[in-house]
Parts: C-alpha cells; sequence; structure tokens
C-alpha cells in the first residue's frame, strides 16, 4: 500500500477537522479493454463524507472503477462527477484525490512524523507548525503516536501501513480512494487497522471510496456496500440491505458468512419444487434462497410423530422453537408439497464446524450442501438425518435472470 497523494490542492480548501468531503456521481460508467467489458453501466451517487465499500471478486472490475476515480485510467463511456464537475480531462493532480494501495511507499531516510509532515507541508503547502500538529494527530488517531521519531526500517510491516495510510488521509482530500489498504496483514491487526481507518475517515470528512473482496470488511467499513460482478453493479445498498434484501442471486451468494442457500427448482401451481424440497413461491421463480440462520433443523425421525418443542435441534430466527413441525402439521399430504408455504427439506449431517459462539453445520440434501446455523449445543451432529424448514417470510426468490422477485403477502 502507498499514500500516495495524487492532488495537490489549496490551503483555503483545507478546513482542519470540518468536512471535506464531496458528492460523487457515476452516470453509466463503462470502460473496455479491448474484448474485455471490465465496467458497464455503472450508476452510482456517493453522498459527501460517506464511505462506500467496493465488493466483488477478483476481476470484476473494482480497482478500474478506483483508478476512474483517481483519473489514471479514462471511462470509455459515462460520466463521472465531483461536487457536480464533470472530471473527463482533468489530470490526477488536479482531482484533490488521495489514494492509498496495498504496497506502500514511505521515505526510508524520514521518520513516521516527517513523511506525514511532509505530505502536509508540500502536498498541501500547509506551515511547518500546522502540518506536523496535524501529522502527530493522525498518527496518534491510528494508534502509532509513539512511534513518530521512528524510520520506517524500525517499525514491523503493520506499522508501516499505519503511517502510509496515515500519510494519505492526513491531507483529508475531497475524494480518499483505498484499493484493498489492508491485505497482506493478519486478520487481528485487519480489524484493529479498519476501525481506526473508518474512525480517521469520520473525523476528516472525507468522502471514501474502499476496495475490498472481504465481505465481512465490506459489512464494517461501508456505509453503503456496492456489490459488483463482471464489471455490473448488483446491488448499492446499506450492509443490512445488501444482506436482508439481496437484489440479485449473485449478491445472495456473495455476502454472509456462510453465504445464502439457494435451490434450484421448477414453478408449478404456485409450487417450486426441486431435488428434495418444494415451496410456496410467487410467479416467476426459478430459486429460493434461505439464510443459514433462517432454517431449522429438526429430527427426521420424530419430525411427524413428536411435539415440535421436543424434536427441534436448533433453530434461526425465522420460526419459533420447531413451530410448523408438530405432528407433521406443516406437510402436504404427500409429505414434500408445502402447506402454510414451508419450505421442507430432508438431508443428513456431514459437516459440523464451530464457529466462535456459533455453529454451522452442512446438511447434504439432494439439492446439494446446506448451511444451518445453530446454537453451540446442538444435537445435530454429521451422521444425523434431519428436516430443515423455514417459513416463507424468511426465503428470498429469484427469477430466470437471477433478479430478486417482490415478496408475497
Ligand atoms: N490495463 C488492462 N488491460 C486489459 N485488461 C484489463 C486492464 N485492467 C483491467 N483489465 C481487466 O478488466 C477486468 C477488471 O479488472 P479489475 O482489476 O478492475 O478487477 P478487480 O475487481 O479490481 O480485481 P482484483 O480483485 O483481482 O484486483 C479484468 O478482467 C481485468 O483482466
Amino acid at each position: 500500500m502507498t499514500g500516495t497523494d495524487v492532488a495537490a490542492r489549496p490551503d483555503d480548501l483545507a478546513t482542519p477537522g470540518g468536512t471535506a468531503g464531496v458528492p460523487i456521481e457515476m452516470v453509466g460508467l463503462g470502460r473496455d479493454f479491448g474484448s474485455v467489458q471490465a465496467l458497464a453501466d455503472v450508476n452510482m451517487s456517493v453522498r459527501p463524507g460517506e464511505i462506500v465499500a467496493l465488493l466483488g471478486p477478483s476481476g470484476s472490475g473494482k480497482s478500474t472503477l478506483l483508478r476512474i476515480c483517481a483519473g489514471l485510467e479514462s471511462a470509455s463511456s459515462g460520466r463521472l462527477l465531483f461536487a457536480g464537475v464533470d472530471q473527463a480531462g482533468i489530470a490526477p493532480h488536479q482531482r484533490d484525490v488521495s489514494l492509498v494501495f496495498q504496497h506502500y511507499a514511505l521515505y526510508p531516510h524520514l521518520s513516521a512524523l516527517d513523511n506525514l509532515t511532509l505530505a502536509l507541508r508540500y502536498g498541501r503547502r500547509q506551515p511547518k507548525k500546522a502540518a506536523v500538529a496535524r501529522a502527530r494527530e493522525t498518527l496518534d488517531m491510528l494508534g502509532i503516536g509513539a512511534l513518530a521519531d521512528r524510520r520506517p526500517a524500525q517499525m514491523s510491516g503493520g506499522q508501516r501501513q499505519r503511517v502510509a495510510i496515515g500519510r494519505a488521509l492526513a491531507r483529508q482530500s475531497r475524494v480518499v480512494l483505498l484499493d484493498e489498504p489492508m491485505s497482506g496483514l493478519d486478520a487481528k491487526l485487519r480489524v484493529e487497522l479498519r476501525v481506526e481507518i473508518v474512525a480517521l475517515l469520520r473525523r476528516l470528512g472525507s468522502t471514501a471510496l474502499f476496495v475490498t473482496h472481504d465481505q465481512a470488511e465490506a459489512m464494517a467499513v461501508g456505509d453503503r456496500v456496492a456489490v459488483l460482478n463482471a464489471g455490473r453493479l448488483e446491488q448499492l445498498g446499506t450492509p443490512d440491505e445488501v444482506y436482508d434484501r439481496p437484489a440479485t442471486r449473485f449478491v445472495a451468494t456473495f455476502v454472509g458468512s456462510p453465504p445464502m442457500n439457494v435451490l434450484d427448482g421448477t414453478l408449478s401451481g404456485g409450487v417450486l419444487s426441486g431435488p428434495g424440497f418444494a415451496v410456496a413461491a410467487p410467479a416467476g421463480a426459478t430459486s429460493v434462497g434461505v439464510r443459514p440462520e433462517g432454517l431449522i433443523v429438526s429430527s427426521r425421525a420424530s419430525a411427524s410423530a413428536v411435539p415440535a418443542g421436543d424434536t427441534d435441534l436448533g433453530s434461526g430466527p425465522g420460526l419459533g422453537s420447531g413451530s410448523g413441525l408438530g405432528g407433521g402439521a406443516a406437510l402436504g399430504g404427500d409429505g414434500t408439497a408445502p402447506a402454510d408455504g414451508i419450505l421442507r427439506l430432508d438431508g443428513t449431517v456431514v459437516v459440523s464446524e464451530r464457529l466462535g459462539a456459533e455453529r454451522v453445520i452442512y446438511v447434504q440434501t439432494p439439492s446439494g450442501p446446506v448451511a444451518v446455523r445453530v446454537p453451540t449445543d446442538s444435537p445435530a451432529q454429521p451422521g444425523r438425518s434431519v428436516i430443515l424448514t423455514a417459513s416463507a417470510a424468511t426465503c428470498a426468490f429469484f427469477g430466470p435472470d437471477g433478479v430478486l422477485l417482490p415478496a408475497q403477502h
């Protein structure tokens, strides 16, 4: 990563402690590299001071979008506006943008403090006293105030990355662009540093685009998350919206750990059915999705005979404990067709993973493995035959184009 300072800007724009960020507008942005369509028709409005996480798999166009914003790449189509001003033809150094890359480049012969001070004095033309004060404050906020006098060689990799991030952010640019700024750091450090980066961005008020392929990081850092896939913006929403109402099947299966289970089926008479499952579904549905915490696990042997409360092996929030399973009340006459719109799937637990305060089990079903979040003390252990159920309200339905269908009422 580097705290590359792309631009200088006049001192009168620098407002210490104030809000520096500007609105960013992307209108139909596209970028082709020969036959490769790196970006296609991206539309996005980012509010001043907002942090938007750009999330997507490798090759989805995240870096290309960031480089267009920095002015290092030009768009093949569409428009990019900062504060209402079209950036086409505006050179990188005139955009007042700070870039933070994965690979930092600090001046090796300067202390941490001097690396920051230099950027502020010459990048921002700040007077020495003000620059030193801002540099010290930034280092303190990043938890490395005590290392101010050390040169890069006398710091750990994580500490050097903090200095580089501090150098880019201290300039309080109108727009801050971060491209996987924490890759290469261990998980604990990443979590610590992202909290500090967000705190610093909020303090400085810059509008920020933060590229990551780590969905947990995107959800933690972004006021909103922009999910990209093959150059297209699949969804722009708050972390809650993206998780609870994924706009597309791609988003549903990219966000969440484990992600949403999606089962393919055929719709007939208002019922979507596929290998081993059936559920009441809206017109046009070709697949049903359910989050791992939306499923209830019950013992197969007792599901149709024992009161629900006794058979529940661990439930998500979708249904009350075992409700809908008592005496097989939720099942249709043939044992698979849904009554009350309930999704039902039979399977066998094949894997049980302890994840901190919870457990995730993987159930092999005729439609493939299904992940279910259960309490740590759930008896649903590998080898156990189980029934999975979910209320229709906890299910998401997608059409043949992968787009979320409106909820049924
Ligand atoms: N200069 C270039 N010339 C040709 N193709 C390019 C160029 N830059 C990017 N691409 C292609 O554009 C697509 C998007 O690349 P981009 O680097 O923006 O993706 P990304 O989401 O940032 O990926 P990663 O997470 O791996 O960095 C890819 O298919 C890539 O190969």
